[in-house]
């Protein structure tokens, strides 16, 4: 399946609810205060928030065009308009994944695995939430599954010290592409944050410009809710990245254009099923195709 498609079946319910609506309301007119109070609803109900409905509007007000969807179309654009590419550009390349427990962290680092093994990179998943006995068994089955190195301590072992062997095991064997699935609950929010900036005083022992990527990931379904989380993430850590997963689980995927517009952060990838090829590269065309038209 193309990534077109893709993204049109995992974005289903959200078009079906409220943006599939949005071409008969808005197509060949200009927009009114009646056009204007229909889609503000849509996109409140879809989670797309106050703040970015607001600009939305008055952004398409501002274009003046004689086609609000067209109009519309061109504002959704300008705002998931970033680079959402993630180059490899290092040896070993480091990516931390960060975010609540259930967000889908850990089987976005076996899906991720799974697009960089495919492309011929050698990975290695570092199972740094040695919270759970049940995350570092669940990372393993997700390094079988993709042929990647698994680097792991018991429970209860001290994550730093994992991300440490992970980079070192990487550097000595030339692997490409390390993968660190971090914890996403502590006793604190005070001890998440401290451990997340102890992997990283640790590992840049070994690489000085590591972690390269920190992908925050955010469950969709959570909508509202995860931008909040997303926020007190960004205050202590320094965010690349966006993974956006269970897309296909909700009709609210306002939330991605929400996340976009508040916290400035690219969407690199979105998860749009629960299959190891269901995580792809964002792409803010397809995407808004996808919304709007599927
Ligand atoms: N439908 C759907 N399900 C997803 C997607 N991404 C992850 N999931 C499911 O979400 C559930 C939680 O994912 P995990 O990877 O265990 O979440 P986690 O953040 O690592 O949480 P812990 O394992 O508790 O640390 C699993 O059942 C996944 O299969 C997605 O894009 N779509």
């Amino acid at each position: 399946m193309g990534f077109f498609e893709k993204f049109k079946q995992g974005l289903k319910k959200t078009r079906e609810s409220f943006f599939g609506k949005m071409k008969s309301i808005l197509s060949g007119k200009k927009l009114d205060d009646e056009t204007k109070e229909e889609i503000e609803e849509l996109l409140i109900l879809s989670d797309v928030g106050f703040e970015a409905t607001e600009y939305i509007l008055n952004r398409i007000e501002e274009l003046k065009g004689e086609d609000a969807y067209e109009s519309l179309k061109k504002v959704l654009l300008e705002i998931l308009n970033f680079n959402s590419e993630l180059k490899i550009e290092k040896k070993p390349f480091v990516i931390s994944m960060v975010g609540v427990n259930g967000s889908g962290k850990t089987t976005t680092a076996g899906k991720l695995a799974e697009y960089f093994s495919k492309s011929g990179k050698s990975v290695v998943l570092a199972a740094c939430d040695t919270f759970r006995a049940a995350a570092i068994d669940q990372l393993k089955v997700w390094a079988e599954r993709t042929s990647s190195t698994f680097i792991a301590h018991q429970e209860g072992a001290d994550s730093a010290a994992v991300a440490f062997d992970a980079v070192s095991h990487a550097i000595s064997k030339e692997k490409d592409i390390v993968i660190l699935d971090t914890a996403g609950r502590l006793h604190t929010k005070k001890n998440l944050m401290e451990e997340l900036r102890k992997i990283n005083r640790v590992i840049k022992k070994k690489i000085e410009d590591a972690p390269h990527e920190v992908l925050l990931v955010i469950d969709a379904v959570t909508g509202q809710n995860g931008l909040q989380q997303a926020k007190i993430f960004k205050e202590f850590v320094d965010i690349t990245g966006i993974v956006l997963t269970k897309l296909d689980g909700t009709a609210k995927g306002g939330i991605a254009i929400a996340i976009a517009k508040e916290l400035g952060i690219p969407i690199k990838f979105v998860g749009l099923g629960e299959g190891v090829d269901d995580l792809k590269p964002f792409d803010a065309e397809d995407f808004v195709n996808a919304l709007l038209e599927g």
